[in-house]
């Protein structure tokens, strides 16, 4: 059900690879080399890596990409995972259609029919000891997902879009849906501030108003999941009061 395929974004590069220990590792050893937003992306990865040091499965067939953006600002970095968030939204839609239900999961994680079927990972890029710029990391599960012995206890089970939807769709079909829809939502970040990007990922968040857990680095926190703050914060309402969650790990 693959819909219209919209325009490649004007100026933005793509450098394609068999095999690389991770697209991430690319984007480092290429950082300051392009002047340009540019996808780096791979049909294997050997070293393939998730949030919070842990790996991320990836048999051929999925799909393995990092953008490199150029950005010095530190506060607009960052927030690219939220925009990385709607663009996997709209680039799903875009190959699936209207049928299954898609959702945001805090921080950074996008949920088809309540499973998890991508995530994003941002690292910054440095060149010569300054921030030069974000490399923001994308795995998408398209043709097979792990099984639920693979990822963390507790964990959303893992799915893709060939066993959710049915349909099979290539690595480089699927980049030609992302990398637009990230242009598009990356724009009005840049243009408008996170105000924008924020509302929507509200529209599309899981879960709102139910009660939630965030593991943190050295704590778990329980309490209803109010909404995501100006600064991309998770903001719970315990039984001890309102807390502003930076980092962590979300439990449903
Ligand atoms: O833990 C997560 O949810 C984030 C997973 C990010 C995986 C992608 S695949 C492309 C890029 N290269 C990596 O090694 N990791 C990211």
């Amino acid at each position: 059900m693959l819909t219209k395929v919209p325009e490649w974004p004007a100026g933005v590069g793509h450098q394609q690879f068999l095999e690389v220990s991770s697209t991430l590792d690319v984007a480092r050893q290429e950082a300051g080399q392009f002047p340009n937003a540019t996808w780096f992306t791979a049909t294997l990865q050997t070293a393939s890596r998730g949030r919070r040091g842990r790996s991320w499965v990836a048999p051929e067939g999925n799909f393995y990409g990092t953008l490199s953006i150029p950005c010095t600002n530190p506060v607009i970095a960052p927030l690219r995972s939220f925009v990385a968030a709607l663009a996997l939204h709209d680039a799903l839609r875009g190959v699936m259609g209207e049928g299954p239900t898609l959702a945001l999961k805090w921080p950074n994680d996008v949920l088809l029919n309540s499973g998890k079927v991508g995530g994003i990972l941002l690292e910054s890029l440095m060149v010569q000891g300054q921030m030069w710029g974000v490399a923001v990391g994308i795995g998408v599960n398209l043709i097979a997902a792990p099984s639920i012995a693979q990822v963390e206890g507790g964990a959303v089970y893992p799915v893709s879009v060939k066993g959710e939807s049915g349909e099979d769709v290539t690595p480089d079909a699927f980049l030609k849906h992302l990398a637009p829809a990230f242009a598009h939502w990356d724009a009005q970040l840049t243009s408008y501030g996170f105000n924008g990007i924020r509302t929507a990922w509200l529209d599309r968040a899981a879960r709102i108003g139910e009660t939630i857990t965030a593991r943190l680095s050295n704590e778990e926190v329980t309490g209803r999941f109010e909404t995501v703050d100006e600064n991309g914060y998770l903001v719970l309402n315990t039984p001890k009061g309102t807390r502003q969650i930076a980092a962590g790990d979300v439990f449903f």
